[in-house]
C-alpha cells in the first residue's frame, strides 16, 4: 500500500517560493491500480521523484508497507526503497547487456548468489512473457518488449508497489495494451499497489481501478474508476469518454444519455423508441466496457413530441440518466 499524506513540496526561498506538491493526500491500496492524471505542470513527475524519495518532499509523509520513508536514515531508505519498484517512460535497460542480465542486475547489486540469480532471472523473464528472449540486447527488441524487461527488473526484489511514470507513453496502441495488461495481471497475482502516472486518458480506462486528477499541484478528483465515469459532472469521466460531436439534429432536441447502471439492456434506443412510439436518433455516442460494466453516455436526437418527463422515466428505468436540453441550447461540437 502506498500513502500520501499532507504531501509538500516547494522550491525556492520565502518570499519566491514555488509550490509544486500542496498537501496532497493519496492512498493506493495493495492489489489496486491509480492513475494520476493531470495537465503538463501538475506536479506529476515531482510526484513520482517524490514517492521514491529522489526528491525530498518539503513536508509530509510517504508511507510503503506503513513504513513512513521520509522519516528514515540514508541506509534504512536504501532498503525500503527496494519495496518500490519503478518504471519510467523510458526503459532505463543498459545497452550493451542482455534482457536476462538487465533484469539481473538488482540481484547482482544485492549480492544474490550466481544460481539463485538465474533462477529468479527465468522466473521475472517467464512473468512478463519474455522467456524466449532472455539473450537479446535492447535493440532487438520492441519498445513494448523492452518495458517488459523494465518491469522484469522493476520487480525483481519482490516489491510491494510500482511506480509507474509514463511508462507507456510513446508505444503504439498495441504495445500499450500489452503493457496495461501485463500490469493488471501483477496487482491481481502479485497484489502490487500501483500508481500509474500519466497523461493519455485511453490507457486509464483501460488500466485504473481509481483514478485522481492533480491541477497545481493538488488533487481535485479522486474516486474509483466506475464512478468518474458514470458521474455526468465529472471532469475527468467526461475526458476519459470525450464527446466526438454529433450527427445532424435536424430540428430534434438534443439530449444527452449517461450509462449508470449495471444492466442496461444494449437495445435501450429501440426498445425506448417502441415504448413511446416515436423514433429517437442515435447522434454520436462514446460506449466501452470497464471491468465488465457497460459506461459511456450517448447523444439522442428527440422528436418535440415527446413529454420530457415520460422520456427521462423511460430512460431511468433502463438504468439511464437523462439530461434534457436547455432551453436555447446550441449544439456544442467538440
Ligand atoms: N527544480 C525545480 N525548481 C523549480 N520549479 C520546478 C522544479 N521542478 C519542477 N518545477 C515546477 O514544478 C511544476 C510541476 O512540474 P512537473 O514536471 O512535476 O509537472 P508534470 O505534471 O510532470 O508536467 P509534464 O506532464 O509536462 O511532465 C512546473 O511548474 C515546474 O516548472
Amino acid at each position: 500500500m502506498i500513502e500520501l499524506r499532507h504531501l509538500t513540496k516547494t522550491y525556492g526561498e520565502p518570499p519566491r517560493t514555488t509550490t509544486v506538491l500542496d498537501r496532497l493526500d493519496l492512498t493506493v491500496p495493495a492489489g489496486s491500480i491509480t492513475a494520476v492524471v493531470g495537465p503538463s505542470g501538475a506536479g506529476k513527475s515531482t510526484l513520482a521523484q517524490c514517492v521514491t524519495l529522489l526528491t525530498r518532499p518539503t513536508s509530509g509523509s510517504v508511507l510503503v508497507g506503513g513504513q513512513d520513508l521520509t522519516r528514515l536514515g540514508a541506509d534504512r531508505l536504501r532498503e525500503a526503497r527496494r519495496r518500490i519498484g519503478t518504471i519510467f517512460q523510458s526503459d532505463g535497460l543498459q545497452t550493451r547487456r542482455t534482457a536476462a542480465q538487465n533484469v539481473e542486475l538488482p540481484l547482482r547489486y544485492l549480492g544474490v548468489v550466481t544460481r539463485d540469480r538465474r533462477r529468479r532471472v527465468g522466473e521475472l523473464l517467464e512473468r512478463v512473457g519474455l522467456a524466449g528472449l532472455a539473450d537479446r540486447y535492447p535493440h532487438e527488441l520492441s519498445g513494448g518488449q523492452r518495458q517488459r524487461v523494465g518491469i522484469a527488473r522493476a520487480l525483481a526484489l519482490r516489491p510491494g508497489v510500482l511506480l509507474s511514470d509514463e511508462a507507456t507513453s510513446g508505444l503504439d496502441p498495441q504495445a500499450t495494451a500489452s503493457i496495461t495488461g501485463l500490469l493488471r495481471e501483477l496487482r491481481d497475482d502479485l497484489g502490487l499497489a500501483i500508481l500509474f502516472i500519466t497523461h493519455e486518458m485511453d490507457t486509464v480506462v483501460d488500466v485504473a481501478d481509481a483514478v485522481a486528477r492533480l491541477e497545481h499541484g493538488r488533487i481535485v478528483e479522486a474516486a474509483p474508476l466506475l464512478d468518474v465515469l458514470r458521474d455526468p459532472a465529472s471532469p475527468v469521466g467526461a475526458a476519459l469518454l470525450p464527446r466526438r460531436g454529433v450527427g445532424d439534429a435536424r430540428g430534434l432536441a438534443v439530449w444527452e444519455v449517461h450509462y449508470r447502471g449495471d444492466d442496461v439492456p444494449a437495445d435501450w434506443l429501440a426498445a425506448t423508441s417502441r415504448e413511446l412510439g416515436r423514433d429517437l436518433s442515435l447522434l454520436g455516442a462514446s460506449v466501452g466496457t470497464v471491468a465488465g460494466r457497460t459506461v459511456g453516455h450517448a447523444t439522442v436526437g428527440v422528436p418535440g413530441s415527446v413529454d420530457p418527463a415520460v422520456l427521462t422515466a423511460a430512460l431511468d428505468r433502463r438504468g439511464l440518466h437523462a439530461q434534457a436540453p436547455a432551453p436555447s441550447r446550441e449544439l456544442d461540437l467538440v
